[in-house]
């Protein structure tokens, strides 16, 4: 589990702790590492937020099966950053261009970074981005159509749910490129499959289908293939926890967070604090207004 001290507790490069919010790791390290992504350059991560509430966030680089360029994860950081401003949002869906999800990281950027430096600090800057990606007040889905590779399937466990087309594979590759996820994905992994389950993933960088994947509780749900009809499926199936007021689904949001990465007593000072921004809000007095049955 994270600890409490640690979510809000990091360190930074010099080993100093620092405080921050939903980030991991200090920015005052983002300036250098930016100008070393900013020289691989393709593709582009697209957002669009709807007026139901729910973002579709989209990896684009299809030529190279949706693999993030340096330039993909700076701009995975500004959506995430524009997200996590969103006070009308509920809900987002990940997914990637072209009916494939994402293969990992750029093979042609991660040949030129290949040095431990530079690796750590790529390293450093996903995890910081999916960690507040997945801590965003939002009810994330990852829909995985076609291959999640490497990074690629390091990126569908940073969201909340993950849905799968029935041929679609979730794969950590990770082995077979000699390495072990770097984005938070082995730490993610274990939280939701479970120790066994990661390790048995990882160390066979098993190919995961959508029954297998339903099977061990990596994927929520199965959705049908086809132009556009994925992920409308998908909105169809988050519309379901994203129905209702802004505020009370990010609190739900919130209290669900608090309760999978912090210490009990921590995270129950949390639910108390975000429970009162709710308590006597407008939705609170209109469900007690409506004298509501929930027969
Ligand atoms: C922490 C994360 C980790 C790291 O950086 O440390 C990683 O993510 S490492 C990257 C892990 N991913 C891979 O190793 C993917 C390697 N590629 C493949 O296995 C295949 O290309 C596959 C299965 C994604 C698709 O196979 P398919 O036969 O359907 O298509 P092609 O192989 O012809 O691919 C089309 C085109 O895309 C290029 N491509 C695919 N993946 C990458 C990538 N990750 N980086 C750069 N380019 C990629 C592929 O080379 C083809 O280009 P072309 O110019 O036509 O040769």
């Amino acid at each position: 589990m994270f600890s409490g001290r640690l979510l809000r507790i990091s360190h930074n490069a010099l080993g100093k702790p620092h405080h921050r919010g939903m980030a991991v790791y200090s920015s005052e390290l983002w300036d250098e590492i930016r100008g070393k992504l900013s020289m691989f350059p393709g593709g582009s991560v697209n957002l669009v937020k709807q007026e139901s509430g729910i973002a579709v966030l989209t990896v684009n680089n299809p030529d190279r099966m949706n693999a993030f360029s340096g330039t993909m994860m700076l701009e995975l950081q500004d959506r995430v950053s524009q997200l996590e401003n969103w006070k009308e949002g509920k809900g987002l869906i990940v997914h990637g261009a072209g009916g494939t999800f994402c293969s990992g990281s750029d093979l042609n950027a991660v040949r030129a970074i290949s040095n431990p430096q530079d690796g750590m600090k790529m390293c450093m800057f996903m995890q910081d981005t999916l960690t507040r990606l997945l801590r965003l007040p939002l009810i994330s889905v990852a829909l995985v159509e076609g291959r999640a590779l490497g990074g690629g399937a390091e990126l569908t466990t940073a969201c909340d749910f993950r849905l799968m087309t029935p041929s679609s594979e979730i794969q950590f590759v990770h082995k077979h490129m000699g390495l072990v996820p770097g984005w938070g994905g082995a730490a993610r992994l274990v939280r939701i499959v479970g120790s066994q389950g990661a390790l048995k993933l990882l160390a066979a960088a098993l190919k995961v289908d959508s029954a297998l994947a339903e099977r061990i509780g990596l994927s929520d749900g199965v959705v049908a293939t086809g132009a556009g009809t994925a992920l409308a499926e998908a909105e169809h199936w988050l519309g379901d926890f994203t129905r209702g007021p802004a505020p009370v689904i990010q609190a739900i949001k919130k209290v669900a967070l608090s309760g999978r990465e912090r210490p009990l007593e921590d995270a129950l000072r949390k639910e108390k604090e975000v429970f009162g921004t709710v308590w006597g809000g407008s939705a609170n007095l209109e469900a007690l207004a409506r004298k509501s049955k929930h027969k």
